[in-house]
C-alpha cells in the first residue's frame, strides 16, 4: 500500500511487545545524511518508547546503503541482538545504479534474516527525488524509521515467543 495511503508513523501500539529485555542493532548509511539521520532519530525514539534500554541498542554507521547488509552482519557477529534495523536512502540518479543498490540491499537483508533466523529490517527509502525522501523521513507520509522500529519490535518478540497454545492472529500492523 502506498505511503500516501498508509502513514509510515501510524501503527496499532496495542500489540507492540515490551522491549525491556530485547537488544537491537541499528545500521545507518551516511549517504543522504539529512534523511538517514531523521530515520535514525525516529527509529531510536520508537524503540525507547516501547521499553528498549539505550545500553541494549548498538549503532553502526556505514558509507552507503550498499554496505548496510555487511554492516548488519558485522554488528550481529559482535553482539547477541534480537533484531538489526538497517536505515538508508537511495535517491534515483541518471543511471540504473540505484536499482542495483536497492536490489542488493533487499536481497542481502532477506538472505541474512532467513539464514540466521534473526530479523534484519529493511528500513531503506528508495525515492525518485529528495522531496519524496523528506516526505517519508518525518514529512507528510510519516517516518520510515518508526515503521522499521515497530517491525523490529514485533519480529524480535515473535522469535522469542514460546509455543504455548494458539494465539489469535490480529490484523493490526
Ligand atoms: N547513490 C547512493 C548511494 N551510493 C553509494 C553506495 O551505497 C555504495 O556506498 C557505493 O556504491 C560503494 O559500495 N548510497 C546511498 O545510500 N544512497 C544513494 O543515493
Ligand atoms: C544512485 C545514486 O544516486 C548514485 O549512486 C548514482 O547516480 P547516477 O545514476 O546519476 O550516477
Amino acid at each position: 500500500m502506498a505511503s500516501a495511503l498508509k502513514n509510515l508513523s501510524t501503527y496499532d501500539d496495542s500489540n507492540i511487545p515490551d522491549a525491556t529485555e530485547l537488544s537491537f542493532g541499528i545500521v545507518v548509511a551516511d549517504w543522504n545524511r539529512d534523511i538517514t539521520h531523521a530515520l535514525y532519530e525516529a527509529c531510536m525514539e520508537t524503540l525507547l518508547k516501547h521499553g528498549a534500554k539505550e545500553e541494549n541498542i548498538s549503532v553502526a554507521q556505514v558509507p552507503g546503503a550498499f554496505e548496510l547488509p555487511a554492516g548488519a552482519r558485522i554488528l550481529a557477529g559482535r553482539e547477541k541482538l534480537d533484531a538489526v534495523i538497517c536505515l538508508g536512502c537511495v535517491i534515483k540518479g541518471e543511471t540504473q545504479h540505484d536499482e542495483y543498490i536497492n536490489n542488493a540491499v533487499a536481497q542481502g537483508l532477506m538472505n541474512l534474516s532467513i539464514s540466521t533466523g534473526r530479523p534484519f529490517i529493511f528500513g531503506l527509502l528508495t525515492p525518485n527525488t529528495h522531496e519524496q525522501a523528506v516526505d517519508r523521513a518525518g514529512g507528510k507520509h510519516g517516518n520510515k524509521g518508526v515503521e522499521a522500529a515497530v517491525t523490529a519490535l514485533r519480529m524480535a518478540a515473535l522469535r522469542k515467543e514460546k509455543p504455548e497454545g494458539k494465539k489469535s492472529i490480529g490484523f493490526g500492523n
